[in-house]
């Protein structure tokens, strides 16, 4: 093949598998089999050996990086990574119902979340491009797990607009590769984790991305860091921005317009979470309005427009 040839064919392997990818792991429908997209992934693999001035970063052949890190770097987070503030039964609900409404009114909706159970991550994007991913660390420094997040394959390397922005998300660990991941250990007499979010992160601290690639870790994203500058003006339209961007967010989000509402919601999930294919830990609860969102503000570590409802710990059966 000569040069224009394998330059314009490098862009539609690029652009064929990214969507492919986009497809299976992002949407979970995927539109050619397995074998297909392994089959354009070893032809673009052979092209980029070859034309090595072809190959771009974002590229779906540089998922898992060469090196294995000596150690993490520390990052920076430009806006906090906030925590929540818990409440435990309905009336700490109430309670805080009663607070948004003093501070701005009656005129109010919620979005409620379901809360992943795993390790929050941010991620950053210059000119639409997956740049730097680091851990929540305190809030304010993180580690600079880059390189174990490009691994995942429902992150996009490159968004569907040439956005500068940070985003934020919870990675996790399925509960079946969590199983399998524990039977495995358990066959070479390794101390198994305890559940599927210490898998997780143990498993994003590895600084062999090989070993992150092959525990099969996902992300849901649900912030936007400066969701101001990029024109939304809710919580449920910085989510589905997030979602036209090319990240997977969680279907389960629902718009209340009361506090019964959400009562409702955190009713049916206490119920439902055991058929989720992933471990949750309670509902987020967000007032959806950003303008209220600022008006109410964030205490040192928390934003008072904001509210964890925590599920009860399960009982261990011993
Ligand atoms: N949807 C959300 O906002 C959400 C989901 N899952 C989580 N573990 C967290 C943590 C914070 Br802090 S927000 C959030």
């Amino acid at each position: 093949m000569d040069r224009s040839n394998a330059e314009s064919r490098v862009k539609e392997l690029q652009e064929l598998l990214s969507r492919y990818n986009y497809e299976y792991h992002v949407l979970d429908k995927p539109s050619v089999p397995d074998v297909e997209y392994d089959k354009l992934l070893h032809e673009l693999k052979q092209l980029e050996e070859e034309y090595p001035e072809f190959l771009t970063p974002d590229s779906p052949t540089q998922r898992i990086g060469g090196s294995v890190l000596e150690q993490f770097s520390k990052v920076n987070h430009k806006t906090p990574m906030l925590s929540l503030g818990n409440a435990f039964n309905e009336q700490d609900l109430r309670d805080f119902d009663k607070r948004v409404r003093k501070a701005v009114g009656d005129k109010i909706s919620y979005i409620c979340e379901l809360k992943i159970d795993g390790l929050a991550v941010s991620l950053r994007y210059e000119k639409g491009l997956f740049v730097q991913g680091a851990t929540r660390g305190d809030g304010s420094v993180g580690e600079d797990i880059t390189a174990n997040l490009k691994t995942i394959r429902s992150i996009p390397l490159r968004l569907n607009k040439p956005f500068s922005l940070e985003v934020r998300g919870e990675a996790f660990m399925p509960r079946s590769s969590f199983l399998q991941l524990n039977k495995e250990k358990e066959e070479r007499e390794e101390l198994p984790f305890a559940n599927p979010r210490n898998a997780a992160a143990g498993s994003l601290r590895q600084l062999d991305p090989r070993i992150a690639s092959s525990r099969n870790l996902d992300l849901f994203l649900y912030g936007i860091g400066e969701l101001g500058e990029t024109g939304a003006e809710t919580q449920s339209g910085g989510l589905d921005l997030l979602s036209e961007l090319g990240f997977k967010t969680n279907k389960e989000r629902r718009k209340c317009e009361s506090i019964e509402e959400v009562l409702q919601y955190v009713e049916e999930w206490t119920e439902k979470r055991a058929e989720l294919e992933y471990d949750i830990d309670g509902i987020v609860i967000k007032v959806d309005s950003l303008s209220q969102q600022e008006e109410l503000g964030t205490t040192v570590k928390s934003p008072r427009w904001a509210i964890a409802f925590k599920f009860p710990a399960e009982e261990v059966v011993t």
